[in-house]
């Protein structure tokens, strides 16, 4: 009981932080500093980093906290072994030790640990061997061992979910066990192992870089980032001679679609844009100029001057460019246009989407549409719909054309690219995690631009919400694209949207409406809180979509768990992302009529962000100096509670 906790955690004081923690013994141990409990019952979580304790840890301290899930002690001067009780703490699943001056064995105990998610032991004396106990952990996702004096051959791990591994920097050889080649070589780095991604070990085969490929995934079939090694492995002859034929073959390729693309001199006007698609995203100098050599770009008129409300039409010969005004934006022609340099972007559920650059210097995004059924007037009815959309969280539709052969929408374009690409892209070193702050921005604006679309009417929705259509102009403004596209749609393209954002009851995607709206944004709020994609493989590996891992992962009580560990280095928030992911299981909710409305989602929003806001503001003012892990808030705040809808 509580009771019990606090003397556990005095007698932990008297051991090791007699001087350092200001622990009112009269009060409740859930008001003491790094000290988290739950329904003020239990002590569930001790974060005490970098805050100099000093000393060993006795027995009947922290191995009297039963009910502990999270034990941080990192950065001290703790020394001494580990109490051996600590293989009591059953509930643990963070436990950091790193940085301090641990030594002795590593206690086998641990191994009994079944939660344990995350162990970081790094940056410690910890000598012997890994015990071998702790290929138990089967839910362990995080084992650091680096830089202790551990010996002996690594034990043969294999754990399912296992993300980060290290045992770098410690004397331990022999041959690295096959579930765990699959990390960089810097897992391994400084000690006496052997094997992939090291150097062969003696009598074992050297990999060919053929034999390399299929099998550089991580354990779980989805890490690509595993796959760096040193990056220095040498071709073969057989490779080298390959790559040799294969550069004549695609030089040949290319002369003859150039023969034939100038043959097909003056047939479509539009058709360089297939051959930007052809292209990818190769340096499009040279579309530019296959473009000019059909004729396409020489005499262009230039802009045109625009009314400000009325479409307007920029004419290139029989084919019209139809502007929407009132933006005060810089018109250009489609001659302009088929000029300007331009690069695939991406292929979506409509068709393709290109950034093109005019020669006037406008940056915009084209989208060339596939399997539209429509007629002429109906087609230029419903773009025209979507054009009259105002909104500051909505991408505007400035141009489209249309043609037989041809239907292209075009946009302004967003600088900074898509939510999705921006959180899970670019894992490795040098991504710019994103902020609380700028999520809860994003949030906001996202759900400020859906309500917008429902404040049309009771039939008007989006469709198709996704993190690949919310766009990210300059300083992360978040504004929805592909907003009315479903309208236009043939039945063709419904097939290949992403089911991970789909509310149940959708059983045809053209048949969306303003609730199922709120269930895609529900997931979104879940993927900004997560950091984890909603068709992630391993997620889908059980069949869970990211909703009901969610709700699995907080019915076990492990809240902290959910939250992307970019986000938990932010002090003071823990909170307000306990709200926001309260909202996104709200809006998640099985049933439809059990989900809020876009309005009432963005009034909750509203109020989260205004408090990320004020954290943003308070940490600008103080001093924060330590160093915060993954995982690891220095915040003793309750986490908060969830109920499930
Ligand atoms: N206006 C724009 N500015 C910048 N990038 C854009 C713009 N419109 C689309 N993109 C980028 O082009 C890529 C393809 O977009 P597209 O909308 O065609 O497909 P999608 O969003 O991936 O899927 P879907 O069509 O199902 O919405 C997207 O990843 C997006 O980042």
């Amino acid at each position: 009981d509580l009771a019990a906790d606090g003397a556990a955690l005095l007698a932990l004081r008297a051991a090791v932080g007699r001087t350092v923690l200001p622990w009112n013994a009269s009060e409740s141990p859930c008001f003491w500093h790094g000290v988290t409990c739950k329904s003020s019952s239990r002590v569930i979580a001790l974060r005490l980093p970098g805050v100099g304790l000093i000393g060993s840890i006795p027995a009947a301290t922290v191995g009297n906290l039963s009910a502990l899930r999270i034990l941080s002690l990192r950065y001290n001067g703790l020394s001494g072994s580990l109490p051996p009780d600590i293989s009591s703490l059953t509930e643990l699943r963070n436990l950091y030790l790193h940085q301090n001056r641990f030594s002795g064995a590593i206690p086998s105990g641990l191994g009994s640990l079944g939660k344990l998610v995350r162990l970081d032991l790094a940056g410690n004396q910890f000598s012997g061997a890994i015990p071998p106990e702790l290929t138990n952990l089967t839910r362990l996702r995080v084992l650091n061992l680096e830089s202790n004096q551990l010996s002996g051959e690594i034990p043969s791990f294999d754990l399912p979910d296992l993300r980060q591994f290290n045992v770098s920097f410690n004397q331990v050889n022999g041959s690295i066990p096959p579930k765990l080649r699959t990390f960089p070589a810097n897992s391994f780095l400084s000690t006496g192992l052997c094997g992939r991604p090291l150097q062969a070990c003696p009598g074992e085969i050297a990999p060919s870089p053929a034999a390399d490929g299929p099998t550089a995934q991580g354990p779980a079939g989805e890490n690509p980032s595993r796959e760096d090694g040193n990056g220095k492995k040498k071709l073969s002859g057989g490779a080298i001679a390959g790559i040799a034929i294969g550069s004549v073959v695609v030089v040949l390729i290319l002369l003859v679609l150039l023969i034939l693309l100038c043959r097909k001199n003056g047939k479509s006007k539009t058709s360089s844009l297939d051959a930007v698609e052809a292209r990818g995203k190769q340096p499009e100098a040279a579309v530019a100029a296959a473009a000019r050599d059909k004729g396409l770009g020489e005499g262009g008129s230039g802009m045109s001057a625009t009314p400000p409300t009325a479409p307007s039409v920029a004419s290139a010969g029989a084919k019209k460019l139809v502007f929407f005004g009132g933006s005060g934006a810089t018109l250009f022609d489609l001659e302009d246009l088929l000029r300007a340099s331009a690069e695939v972007l991406g292929k979506g559920t409509f068709g393709t989407a290109y950034k093109a650059v005019l020669e006037i210097g406008t940056t915009v995004a084209v989208k060339r549409l596939k399997d539209v059924t429509l007629t002429e007037r109906e087609f230029r009815e419903k773009v025209e719909l979507i054009g009259a959309m105002n909104h500051p969280n909505i991408v505007p539709l400035r141009a489209y054309y249309f043609s037989k052969d041809e239907k292209l929408l075009v946009y302004d374009y967003m600088s900074l690219g898509s939510l999705s690409a921006v959180l899970h892209g670019n894992k490795g070193s040098g991504r710019t995690p994103l902020s609380w702050e700028t999520r809860t921005g994003i949030a906001l604006a996202a759900a400020r631009g859906i309500e917008y679309i429902h404040s049309n009417g009771p039939s008007y929705s989006h469709g198709n919400i996704k993190s690949s259509n919310i766009l990210l102009a300059k300083s992360y403004e978040a504004r929805i694209s592909d907003h009315g596209l479903a309208l236009l749609a043939g039945p063709a393209s419904s097939s290949t949207r992403v089911a991970g954002y789909r509310a149940p009851e959708v059983t045809d995607p053209r048949r969306v409406s303003q609730k199922a709206d709120v269930y895609s944004f529900g997931v979104l709020l879940l993927e900004l809180l997560t950091g984890k994609a909603p068709a992630q493989a391993y997620l889908n590996e059980e069949g869970i979509d990211l909703p009901r891992w969610v709700q699995s992962v907080v019915r076990e009580e492990w809240t902290a768990e959910v939250f992307d560990p970019e986000l938990l280095r932010y002090q003071n928030v823990e909170e307000d992302m306990v709200r926001l992911l309260q909202l996104a299981i709200d809006c998640t909710a099985h049933f439809p009529d059990k989900r809020l409305s876009m309005p009432e989602v963005v009034a909750q929003i509203e109020e989260v962000r205004s408090s990320a806001l004020k954290a943003l503001n308070q940490d600008q003012q103080s001093d924060s100096t330590g160093i915060v892990e993954e995982g690891d808030g220095h915040s003793s705040r309750r986490t908060g509670s969830i109920t499930q809808s």
